[in-house]
């Protein structure tokens, strides 16, 4: 399934962020950096409607304010940098997720049967990507998606989220502090100045 909806923010305030306005065209990554505790991952919550902000935020004709909270994060989903887990296996958390998927972030089918307690850092990581991608989602917010990896399986990660974004048509908000990672992935990059986002070229 593919989108054909851009991801709008219309003067969203949250915190001491002011009037961000930005439009996520489908199939774009757009980068969002800033100082530690400017107020990136507060507005990426604030995009899922986990937090109470000014202004409106649209996926195409759809207006957050519209739907109920859960309906929302089914299509505009977030992955956030510390993941969350409740039931014992990996495989209760997700729908079917391909092998051609887990072998891209270094899985096969025996892990969708792993315990959740055993999991490291970097593997929840990887695989709440993978979850997140397999309820469908028709945008994606991502936070810090590769901090807890080392170089090569950030490459893969990144190599994948490119060509699922491309190949799907999701827009996707992508915060990142590696400017390494910021030139590989991004098609523009905002930087958190103060109280305004403001568009490095
Ligand atoms: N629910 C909240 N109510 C009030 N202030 C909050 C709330 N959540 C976070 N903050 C504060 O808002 C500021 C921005 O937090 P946020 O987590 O968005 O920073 P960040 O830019 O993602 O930082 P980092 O790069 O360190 O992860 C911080 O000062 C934080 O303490």
């Amino acid at each position: 399934m593919t989108t054909t909806d851009a991801l709008r923010l219309d003067k969203v305030s949250i915190g001491h962020l002011e009037d961000v306005t930005l439009a996520v065209a489908p199939g774009e990554i757009v980068c969002l950096s800033g100082p530690s505790g400017s107020g990136k991952s507060r507005l990426l919550r604030a995009i899922a409607d986990l937090e109470p902000h000014d202004g409106d935020i649209w996926l195409g004709d759809r207006a957050q304010s519209q739907l109920p909270g859960h309906e929302w994060r089914g299509l505009v989903m977030l992955v956030p940098a510390e993941s969350q887990w409740w039931a014992p296996s990996v495989g209760e958390h997700a729908r079917p997720i391909s092998q051609e998927d887990l072998a891209a972030l270094g899985f096969d089918r025996e892990t969708l049967d792993w315990q959740v307690g055993r999991l490291s850092s970097g593997e929840k990581q990887r695989l709440a990507l993978l979850r997140a991608l397999s309820f469908s989602p028709c945008a994606l917010l991502l936070d810090e998606p590769t901090a807890n990896l080392d170089d090569t399986a950030t490459q893969r990660c990144e190599s994948w989220l490119l060509e699922r974004a491309r190949q799907l048509s999701l827009p996707v908000l992508w915060v990142a502090h590696d400017s390494r990672q910021i030139e590989h992935v991004a098609n523009r990059h905002y930087r958190i100045e103060g109280s305004r986002l403001k568009e490095v070229r």
